[in-house]
């Protein structure tokens, strides 16, 4: 079981470059000096009681249980958490085989067969976290890294927003009387397994093509075409892709928004 320290990390650990960062986390490559093995760190910053700056500690504390609960080799592990006053600090599993988006861009794209080689580790993974009632809700090739170049294996990163899903049917949580709650709260799209499968059909498409379905010319066509669930197998990219494959991206590329008007008290 992973426990929070109270000896700081930078005793244990030496930290060297940034190998992502976003609103209010770092991901620095570090070295754990008694072993000398190198893990990735995110710092992220806390929000203060006052400030808006930070991250809220219900939402770190959120991705530190979800990967804790995590335990899958298609999926980078946890290592350590260390709790730094104004900073949480998530030591996790370091790869050095850079971002499958990285692959496609050098590549255009992949041949069916690599694809197919991906997506089966990327479905591993999805399923572990599925069977846990988890969903990532991040998916994309950047967030899927390779173990290393050669053994085309994939790790999946970045559960900063992933949730625990609560049965659909039974609206837990829902306090009140129905006459005062918020409308969002009523009338709410919930996310579910299918938005991770959503996002896997996406990816398919990519790696099969390097064109990305649903992407317009600008953000709010983009959001046109996805609500639309408007795309097509362009014969530029997929004339000599199987139907099987394709009709692996339709099955997924499915629009199920789910709208929920009941409320049990
Ligand atoms: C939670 C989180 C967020 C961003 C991360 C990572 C983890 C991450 C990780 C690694 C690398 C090489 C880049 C990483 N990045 C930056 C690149 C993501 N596209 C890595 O090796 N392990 C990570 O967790």
């Amino acid at each position: 079981m992973i426990k929070s320290h109270d000896s700081p990390f930078h005793h244990l650990f030496d930290t060297f470059e940034v190998i992502g960062s976003g609103k209010f986390a770092t991901v620095r490559r570090c070295v754990e000096r008694q072993t000398g093995n190198e893990f990735a760190a995110k710092f992220i910053r806390k929000r203060s009681s006052t400030g808006r700056m930070g991250q809220a500690l219900e939402d770190i504390n959120r991705e530190i249980d979800l990967l804790r609960e995590i335990d899958n080799n298609y999926i980078i592990k946890l290592h350590d958490v260390f709790d730094c006053g104004n900073e949480m600090i998530i030591v996790l599993e370091l790869v050095k085989g850079g971002e499958l988006f990285e692959l496609i861009s050098e590549k255009g794209c992949l041949a069916e067969e690599e694809a197919v080689h991906y997506m089966k580790q990327i479905l591993m993974a999805i399923k572990h976290l599925h069977d846990r009632n988890i969903v990532h809700l991040d998916l994309k090739p950047e967030n899927i890294l390779l173990s290393d170049k050669t053994a085309k294996r994939i790790k999946l990163i970045d559960f900063g927003i992933s949730r625990k899903i609560v049965n659909d049917l039974d609206v837990k949580g829902l306090y009140g009387t129905p006459e005062f709650v918020a409308p969002e709260i009523i009338n709410y799209e919930s996310v579910n397994t299918g938005t991770d499968m959503w996002a896997i059909g996406c990816m398919a498409y990519i790696l099969l093509s390097g064109a990305s379905p649903f992407l317009g010319d600008t953000k709010q066509q983009t959001f046109v075409n996805i609500t639309a669930a408007d795309y097509h197998f362009d014969d530029q990219y997929f004339a000599n892709i199987s139907n099987a494959a394709k009709d692996f991206i339709s099955g997924l590329l499915v629009k199920n928004s789910k709208y929920f008007t009941n409320y049990s008290i």
